[in-house]
């Protein structure tokens, strides 16, 4: 384990470990009549502690690539090493979050943060202790004993983070978490998101269709082309943290928002109006 400094200079362990993701393809239906190639060849090389955010068209393969990141899916070709370890299975020191707060609807709020603890046999009262911190630290403490039911879209998937994080894995994999929030509420779960990764750097893949909110959390951007999904920018966010949540304020925000929007645009992905663009009158 390394000391390193955040921009605040505040010290922090830094817990994260490094994934290596190097000539990476996904082809669905090998061997059959019908083969898909769904992304890649793709070379990404994370280190320890890095917030990485992949942005592309709907249908490039990103969720695909966090699939086989995590172990749940095999890749086609290439390696991916976690930790300098080849993944063959489902990696184990990990949080994973979907679009979907995929909360139990029996247990509490603060029951459902528990579940690691319960299902991976953790040490209870350790877990119990890092959950209510969690909760104070994102001002839920009085959803704790509330059902999901009882719960707003954002407190939920609020509470959804804490249980990603309370075990502090050293990897932590999201696929779009933000996606049902409404505008508002991202931007507050985005600046919770990045309190809480502040306090141990853990190695974090990020998928969002958000460019903003990439630009907002990470130290780097992998831009995607359109299915099948290559590398087409890998960009390194300067900014500094923790960043505000108005991000219009920050310098160079609009300038990294830009380049990635041109990459869209270059590629189809968005359509301008161009000058030559009639319009019907
Ligand atoms: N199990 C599967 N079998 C066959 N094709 C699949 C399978 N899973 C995904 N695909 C296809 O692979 C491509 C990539 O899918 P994937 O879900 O990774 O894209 P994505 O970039 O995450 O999309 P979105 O942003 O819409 O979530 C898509 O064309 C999808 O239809």
């Amino acid at each position: 384990m390394t000391l390193s400094q955040t921009s605040e200079k505040t010290p922090v362990e830094k817990t994260g470990v490094p994934i290596a993701i190097r000539n990476v393809s996904k082809v669905f239906g090998e061997g059959g009549d019908n083969p898909f190639r769904a992304m890649g060849p793709v070379d990404i090389d994370i280190p320890a502690g890095q917030f990485i955010s992949v942005v592309g068209a709907s249908g490039c393969g990103k969720s695909t690539l966090m699939l086989m990141v995590a172990g749940l899916m095999k890749h086609s070709t290439g390696e991916i090493l976690c930790d300098g370890k080849a993944v063959t299975k489902p990696i184990t020191n990990v949080g994973i979050a979907f679009q979907d707060h995929l909360l139990l609807e029996f247990r509490t709020a603060f029951d459902n943060v528990m579940l690691h603890a319960d299902i991976r046999g953790l040490d209870r009262q350790m877990i119990a202790d890092r959950a209510r911190d969690l909760f104070a630290q994102l001002r839920l403490e009085h959803a704790m004993d509330k059902y999901p039911r009882q719960l707003s879209g954002g407190m939920r998937q609020r509470v959804s983070l804490i249980r990603t994080l309370v075990h502090e894995p050293d990897v932590i994999l999201m696929d779009e978490p933000f996606g049902a929030l409404d505008a508002l509420t991202r931007l507050q779960v985005r600046t919770d998101l990045e309190q809480l990764w502040l306090r141990r750097r853990p190695t974090v893949i990020f998928i969002t269709h958000s460019v903003e909110e990439a630009v907002g959390l990470s130290d780097r951007i992998i831009v995607m082309s359109p299915s099948p999904g290559v590398v087409v920018d890998d960009i390194t966010v300067t900014l500094p943290r923790p960043r505000p949540i108005v991000l219009g304020d920050a310098p160079d925000f609009a300038s990294y928002v830009d380049r990635i929007h041109q990459h869209f645009e270059r590629m189809g992905v968005l359509h301008g109006i161009t000058p030559q663009t009639k319009i019907a009158s």
